[in-house]
This record gives C-alpha cells, structure tokens and sequence, in this order.
C-alpha cells in the first residue's frame, strides 16, 4: 500500500482549524502531525502534496444528486461518469444519488437498474436514496429490504402529479412504514395539483415563458406543503428532511418543527443562495432570447430576492433553521431538453446542474463574510455524512477515517462558466453559474487516497468510486 502525506496546510474540521501534517496510508488516514511533531520519527510518504498557505478539508459529499434522471421525456444530461468526473473537479468526493421506482415499476428493479448505470462508472464514492413515486402495497413491502441494500433514506413527492406524486393517504402510509424501518423520508414539499392548476391558467392565458414557471409555483406553495409534511411526519413520528427549499415561509415551518422539538431538517441549494426570479429565471439577454429563463427552470423554483427569500436562506444556514446544502444537481442542455418547452414552460424539464460549484460557492459564503470557516465544512462535508449514515468513514479529517482530502486554496480564484478563460466540466451546452467570480480554488481532490485531481488535471478513473452502503442514523442531531 502506498503512503501520501499532505504537508504543511490547516486542517480544518467542522470542530475547528489545527495546524497539521495528514499521513496516509493505503485509503485511510492514519495520523494528524502537529509542526515538529517527532513521535513518529522522520516521516516520509510515497506521494507528498504541499498544502502550505492552504486548507486541508474532508472531501464534500453532495447528498443530492440526479444523474441520468429520467424526467420531462428526456434524461438529466450528465452520466454517472461525466457527473462524479465533475464532482472531482469541485471538491466533492461523494455523492448519494436518487434511484428511481416510478408509478407501476417494481422498486427493486428500478434499484437494479441504478446499480445498473453507476456500478464501474464513477470517479467518487457514490450512495443512494430510493425514490418511491408509487406507494402502493408492493412499494410498501419492498421499503423492507432498503436497509440491507445500504438505503437508509427514501423520497417522496408532493409534486409532479401523474408522474412521481404521492397523495396525503400514500405519504402518511409511507411514513409508518418508514418509522417501523428507521428510514428518513425525504420529501419534496410543493402543492403539485393546485401549482398544475395555476400553470395551466398561465400557459393558457399566453404567458408561458420560463418565468412563469416561478409564478405558478408560489412559495404559498412551499409553505403549504412543508407544514402537511411536517403534520404527517408529527403523527407517525417519521424523521422528515425536506428537499431543496427556496422559501423563506417554509424554512419558518422547519423552524417553528425544530423549535417545538421535531425531528424535522432543511436543506438548501446554492441555487436558491445566489440566483433568483427577478435576475435568472426572468432573464431575456441571450441567443435564446425570452426563452434563455428555461436555463434556471427548477423546482422548488428561484425566488425574488427582494421579498428576501435569498437571504432567508444565508439565515437559516447560520441559525441551524436548514442544516443542508445540497445540489439537486439535475443538469439538461437547452438544445434539444430544455427547448422541449420553448412554446409553455411546463414542459421545460426540470433542474440545474451545479455539483461542481457546491464547495466552492458555499466558500464563497465565507469570503463574503455570511458562513464561518468551520461552519462551510460542516455544510460541504460533515453535515451530510452525519444526516446519512457516514460519519467517522467520511465528513471528518481524523485518523481512521477515508482518506477523502480536498488541498483548498483561499488565495486562488475560479472564474465559473463555458466562456473564454471559465471552467466547468458537467454535461452541458451552457451553465447556470456563467460569471460567478470564486475568491478561492480547489487545487487537489483525493478519494480513498488517491489523487484525483492535481495541477490542473484529472488524475482519476470511472470505476475508482465504490458504492456507501450506508448505515441507520437516529435523527436526533
Ligand atoms: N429539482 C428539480 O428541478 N429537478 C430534479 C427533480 C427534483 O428533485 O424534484
Ligand atoms: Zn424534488
Ligand atoms: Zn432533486
């Protein structure tokens, strides 16, 4: 087995910075070298980075991801190889992605056929969540075997109707199967037959540009749906996590659960930090003309920011009211996907695809002075091993642990973007985060010990991620 040492950077944990050496040996980490440190004689290692003037941090771990996504007629444009390549590049070195059971599929085939597309496909350690968007006596059943597959989480939609929907009878049949197993249900929180019906107003009346997306899916919505998950969850006593929320209303539901002692958590995008409905989702500037908004339809959908959804979000992350960060990456091309709804926004597929920006953009937070150092770590990395079963293996820089290892640059700069002199290397014909400027630069990513990226390259392989059975987690962080 070989050795690496990572020389000479700050170590820095959700528990707070230490000026160390990380030895590694084979894929763990075995030892944390305070400067001068002699007690294991004169180290050397086969591989030695130099981190000086730059942060050692665990390895990001996206806990929401979409490759190959089935959704709108068309497929999320990134395969498990293009998608955990990007993650790579970003400093992400996990990712927990959805499988897929949808209406009249059987849930073990459509696990099947997940272990189907990433299996020998991924550059990071990948998980999953299981998706039942039909619950019915069988899904129901099949919820029993999840544990043993390493799926300690499923979701559910209260949106999407005909396509992933669950009704309020489904949901609360789920959530007492999910608190006899011990599973967290994750919940997309929107009211899907009033938003189709708003939308079908919309579109009917002429207005169905991509901005309307945002109008028919009113963060009265969010609210609504956020506080009926919550009530449901209250009653069968379900840990409840709910999925990339945008409103601030809803993040008071997750506040006022939390405050009452519910098991009850949030989680956020960099989509909904930074990017908004008067600024993307309304945008008329480029070749596409009035259709180039269709680049940021996602659902929950991006808000205004000046009725202080954006910053409801920076709040919660440092109130605890939302604990997560997450991608949602869902990435389409607007050739041939996202103009499938050039004529009425509702058949706009669905999603961005951001899982090479995550660390750096929450870096960002720091920079801007809204997120403490240790408190970005927590978010990229600790966090989400904790939530999902992880910890101990991942989310921490301690000897024992995976060698996962991102050397962070706080004096480099990542210009994001497809433009001259912008980077990114996701699946897709333009990018959501074209021009955000990044006062900080992930310089080497390492999984399990081995170098993925460095100097400018990618070092990795698809095949070299493995599959995180995941273990039950008792929800009371
Ligand atoms: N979020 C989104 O717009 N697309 C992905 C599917 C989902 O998470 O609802
Ligand atoms: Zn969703
Ligand atoms: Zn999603």
């Amino acid at each position: 087995m070989s050795t690496l040492l990572v020389k000479g950077g700050t170590v820095v944990n959700a528990t707070g910075t230490v000026e160390a050496d990380v030895l590694v040996d084979g894929e763990r980490i075995v030892a944390l070298l305070a400067p001068g440190d002699q007690s294991l004689g004169p180290v050397t290692a086969d591989t030695v980075i130099d981190a000086t003037g730059k942060y050692v941090i665990p390895g990001g771990i996206d806990a929401h991801t979409h490759m190959q996504l089935p959704f709108g007629g068309t497929f999320a444009s990134d395969t498990f190889e293009t998608g955990t390549t990007a993650a790579a590049w970003g400093g992400t070195t996990s990712i927990i992605d959805f499988a897929v059971q949808k209406y009249g599929e059987r849930v073990e085939d459509g696990l099947a056929h997940w272990h189907e597309l990433a299996g020998g496909n991924c550059a990071v350690d990948y998980g999953f969540h299981q998706i039942i968007g039909g619950v019915d006596e069988e899904s129901l059943k099949a919820m029993e075997n999840l544990v043993d597959e390493g799926i300690t989480s499923y979701k559910l939609f209260m949106a999407y109707p005909g396509v992933f929907y669950s009704d309020d009878a489904q949901i609360l049949r789920a959530m007492q199967k999910a608190r006899e197993l011990g599973l967290l249900t994750m919940m997309h929180a929107e009211n899907g037959p009033a938003i189709d019906v708003l939308a079908a107003q919309l579109a009917e009346s002429g207005r169905t540009a991509p901005y309307y997306h945002g109008i028919a899916r009113a963060w009265q919505m969010e609210e609504e749906a956020t506080h009926r998950a919550i009530m449901l969850s209250d009653l069968t006593e379900a840990p409840l996590y709910i999925v990339h929320m945008s409103a601030k209303q809803a993040v008071e539901q997750v506040a006022w659960a939390r405050d009452k002692g519910k098991n009850v958590f949030g989680e956020t995008c960099p989509q909904y930090l930074y990017l908004s409905l008067e600024k993307q989702l309304g945008a008329r500037s480029d070749e596409w003309g009035d259709f180039e908004g269709a680049k940021w339809v996602c659902s929950t959908p991006l808000r205004s920011e000046e009725e202080g959804h954006l910053d409801a979000m920076w709040q919660g992350l440092r109130t605890n009211d939302l604990q997560m960060v997450s991608t949602d990456h869902c990435p389409f091309c607007m050739k041939d996907q996202k103009t499938l709804g050039k004529d009425d926004f509702r058949a706009i597929p669905n999603g961005i695809g951001s899982i090479e920006h995550r660390v750096d953009l929450l870096y960002q937070g720091v920079v801007d002075g809204r997120i403490s150092l240790s408190r970005w770590v927590e978010l990229i990395s600790t966090t989400p091993a904790r939530m999902f079963g992880l910890y101990g293996r991942k989310g921490v820089i301690q000897p024992g642990a995976d060698a996962d290892i991102v050397v962070y640059d706080p004096n480099g700069h990542t210009s994001i973007g497809i433009g001259e002199g912008r980077t990114h290397h996701m699946n897709m014909d333009h990018s959501a985060w074209e021009g955000f400027e990044i006062d900080g630069h992930v310089d080497v990513t390492i999984s399990r010990g081995t170098v993925l990226v460095a100097d400018g390259e990618f070092k990795g392989t698809k095949g070299h991620g493995q599959f995180l059975k995941r273990d039950l987690t008792q929800y009371l962080v």
